[in-house]
């Protein structure tokens, strides 16, 4: 068994109406799944154990508490001292394990409940999640709350590590599953799904590489268009970006006045340029865009065959419903959105909050509304386009959470359109998030300019 990130292949990720499908078709071959599962779970923990104090196995009622029970016993048949019940042990745990919720968890928390995950994270010991931190909800990765009136709504095990079993679920990697799921380990208990996934989670893909006879005007054209007024390092961030990943040309067209000025100062292979020198070119719209990137988005998306549509750009096409319609008329796979959760909710007209609690559903909603590609940015990005099943990013971390980051993903992913005009957008958009995201895998302050020397590297 080993953690299963950083992973070099994509992971379907289902969720718990699939993984009780799933379940019930695996228990007529493999009656001892449960066994199985608390095998495996005994396993990590003798792994896991910091010292010589007892396991203390909180274990709930259903399922979950029965993999819970049956670590116990094979933590016992190993001479381990253990310690099954909800109150904590008298003497410090040498570990937790959390088997109180798995995917059965399907309503608010209450005062028990809720006070014997705060006794497991009161703990200084690893907390081995079974499954699921307990109050995380497996298919959205956000707590399930508890009943009205409590003050600890939102409690959920800070797990240190999770073993996820029979199927890898989404809420585990995106919302608030990558801060409480820890590090993810995965069983499959010998069961191998013939369920379509709910989404897949992302690897690195591999791009194809230039010919020996490819020149500048194989790799394609990208057009910036945004910069207003004192957000132009925002529109040159996007065009840095677009160059490294690869464009042939990259322009800028820049929103506040340039007086002549070069496209970029500290980039001197940028040019400045504009819609009617560069109608063929990939729009990358919106990157510090202001109000003033509205009156360009008309004959921006008349015109540009391939557009990557960013900040402003999102906030203007929220604002109008002829920009949606001029969003959501153009051709079949030729435009990608990158908001983060706000942004989402302007498009959706719903609250942030009704955004992150369900990430991938705000996603489709979203592709499905526009017919484009999705990039819905944060913790777990997702990507959705319509008829395609979508993509949990499984790389990066708030080493991302900086201004400018986002320009960078936006232009990133503009050149990579531009240098891969054959590949399909939801593909090259879940290859640039990956790549951003493992760029911002650092743990220190991460100014986004420098995210594109790492993400030069990874190709
Ligand atoms: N059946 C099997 O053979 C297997 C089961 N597995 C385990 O079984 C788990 C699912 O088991 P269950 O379906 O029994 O679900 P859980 O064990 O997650 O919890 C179900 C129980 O909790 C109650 N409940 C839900 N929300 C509550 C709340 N907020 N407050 C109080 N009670 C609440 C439910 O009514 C139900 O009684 C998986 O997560 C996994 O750990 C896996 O080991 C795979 C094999």
């Amino acid at each position: 068994m080993r953690p299963l990130l950083p992973t070099t292949r994509p992971w379907p990720l289902f969720d718990t109406a699939a993984t009780r499908r799933i379940e019930v078709a695996a228990l007529a071959a493999t009656p001892d799944l449960m066994a199985r599962a608390g095998h495996a779970v005994a396993k990590l923990a003798l792994a896991l154990r910091r010292g010589d104090g007892p396991v203390w196995l909180a274990c709930g009622r259903g399922n979950n508490g029965g993999d819970g029970r049956i670590a116990a016993d094979v933590l016992a048949a190993h001479g381990i001292p253990t310690h099954a019940a909800l109150q904590p042990p008298a003497s410090p745990p040498s570990l937790v394990v959390d088997a109180l919720f798995g995917i059965g968890l399907n309503r608010p928390l209450d005062a028990a409940s809720a006070a014997v995950i705060e006794a497991m994270n009161a703990c200084s010991a690893p907390i081995l999640a079974v499954d699921v931190p307990s109050g995380l909800l497996a298919d959205t990765g956000q707590p399930a709350g508890t009943i009205a009136g409590l003050a600890a709504d939102g409690v959920a095990v800070r797990a240190t590590h999770t073993l996820s079993l029979l199927t890898l679920k989404p809420g585990l990697f995106t919302g608030e599953g990558r801060a409480l799921a820890g590090r993810i380990w995965f069983d499959h208990l010998g069961v191998t799904p013939a369920e379509a996934p709910t989404a897949w989670l992302s690897a690195p893909q591999a791009l194809p590489a230039s010919l020996a006879s490819h020149h500048k005007g194989s790799h394609g054209q990208v057009l910036v268009v945004g910069g207003a007024a004192g957000m132009q390092g925002a529109a040159r961030l996007a065009a840095r970006a677009a160059l490294h990943a690869g464009a042939g040309r990259v322009y800028v067209d820049l929103l506040a006045p340039n007086d002549g000025g070069p496209a970029d100062a500290g980039q001197p292979e940028l040019m400045c340029g504009s819609l009617a020198e560069c109608p063929l070119a990939v729009g990358v719209i919106g990157c510090g865009g202001g109000p003033e990137i509205a009156a360009r988005l008309p004959a921006l998306l008349s015109a540009l065959p391939r557009a990557v549509l960013d900040a402003d750009a999102l906030n203007a096409i929220a604002a109008s419903a002829p920009l949606q319609a001029a969003v959501a008329s153009r051709a079949p796979g030729t435009t990608v959105i990158t908001p983060h959760p706000l942004e989402a909710a302007r498009l959706l007209q719903i609250t942030v909050q009704a955004v992150q609690q369900d990430r991938l559903a705000a996603a489709q909603t979203l592709a499905r509304q526009l017919r484009c590609t999705v990039l819905l940015k944060g913790s777990g990005s997702v990507i959705a386009s319509p008829g395609e099943t979508p993509t949990v990013i499984s790389t990066g971390g708030p080493a991302l959470g900086t201004a400018g980051s986002g320009d960078v993903l936006a232009g990133w992913l503009g050149g990579w359109c531009a240098r891969h005009a054959a590949m399909p957008l939801h593909t090259l958009a879940c290859a640039a998030a990956h790549a951003h995201g493992a760029a911002g895998e650092v743990n220190h302050v991460l100014p986004a300019g420098e995210l594109i020397a790492p993400m030069t590297r990874l190709l």
